[in-house]
């Protein structure tokens, strides 16, 4: 699905990643961790193809094309979507009409998921305006749902969400990724960034990687990486070097 090569990412003139090198098969999905700072979310973006986030180096493979040129917008329509840690607010655009234009020829699902995930009374607000975190996570998992993408890649979907939403979150995230699906039918990917975990109990993540000063220094089982970061701490996780 997605094999990201010695990519180098230049953020306003500042090298944020270095040599990142990232292989996620189809059906598999993986979550990233790592401290504050470390360049997650610039990862993330870089991928999406967001224009300030300019790769230097390195190629991004995604379904089989080099999409290193393509804009954030062709990105997306050949399968990648992204939920956003801080979305934007958007004055002006009413969160129906966003859902109708992402719903293509499937309106249908604007009500079917939009109940699902507690939203219908928010079709007439503007996106994100005055949304509490909690309503913001849903409607972004809403927007996803809706769009349907091959590949969805997840900034912190849990930070700031209650307990009964995590649950609603965690199992529509799970859905998104086709976890709830045999392996063998499994065609859809995800990366997911993570502090906390808590999203690991609601998908089975194949793997997990520990980004650190721009660079992955660890791969492996991500409930183990998870239990050495919170026992030990990033430093001797780093240590471990199972790259
Ligand atoms: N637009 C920008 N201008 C200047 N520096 C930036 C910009 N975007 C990111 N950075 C810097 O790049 C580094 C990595 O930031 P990034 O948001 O990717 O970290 P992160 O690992 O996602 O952190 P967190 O866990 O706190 O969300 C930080 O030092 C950040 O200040």
């Amino acid at each position: 699905m997605l094999k990201v090569t010695d990519l180098h990412v230049e953020v306003e003139g500042k090298e944020v990643l270095h040599d990142v090198n990232l292989h996620i098969g189809e059906g598999e999905t993986h979550v990233l961790m790592g401290p504050n700072g470390s360049g997650k979310t610039t990862l993330l973006r870089a991928i999406m193809g967001f224009s300030s986030y300019k790769i230097t180096e390195g190629k991004i493979i995604f379904k089989g094309r080099d999409v290193t040129g393509l804009s954030l917008h062709e990105r997306a329509r050949y399968g990648m979507g992204m939920m956003f840690q801080r979305p934007p607010t958007i004055a002006g655009l009413k969160l129906g009409k966003l859902l109708s234009a992402l719903s293509g020829s499937a309106p249908e699902n604007i009500g079917k998921f939009g109940s699902q995930m507690n939203m219908s009374n928010f079709m007439d607000r503007d996106v994100n305006s005055g949304f509490s975190g909690g309503e913001i996570k849903r409607s972004e998992v809403l927007q996803l749902l809706i769009q349907n993408p091959d590949f969805v890649m997840l900034d912190e979907p849990e930070s700031g969400v209650d307990l009964e939403n995590i649950s609603l979150i965690g199992h529509s995230i799970a859905k998104l990724v086709e976890k709830d699906r045999h392996i063998i039918d499994r065609h859809k990917s995800g990366l997911i960034i993570t502090h906390t975990g808590y999203i690991l109990d609601y998908i089975d993540a194949d793997t997990g990687h520990m980004l650190c000063d721009g660079e992955i220094k660890c791969h492996g089982n991500p409930r183990e990486i998870l239990k050495l970061i919170q026992e030990k701490g990033y430093q001797e996780c780093i240590k471990c070097q199972k790259n």
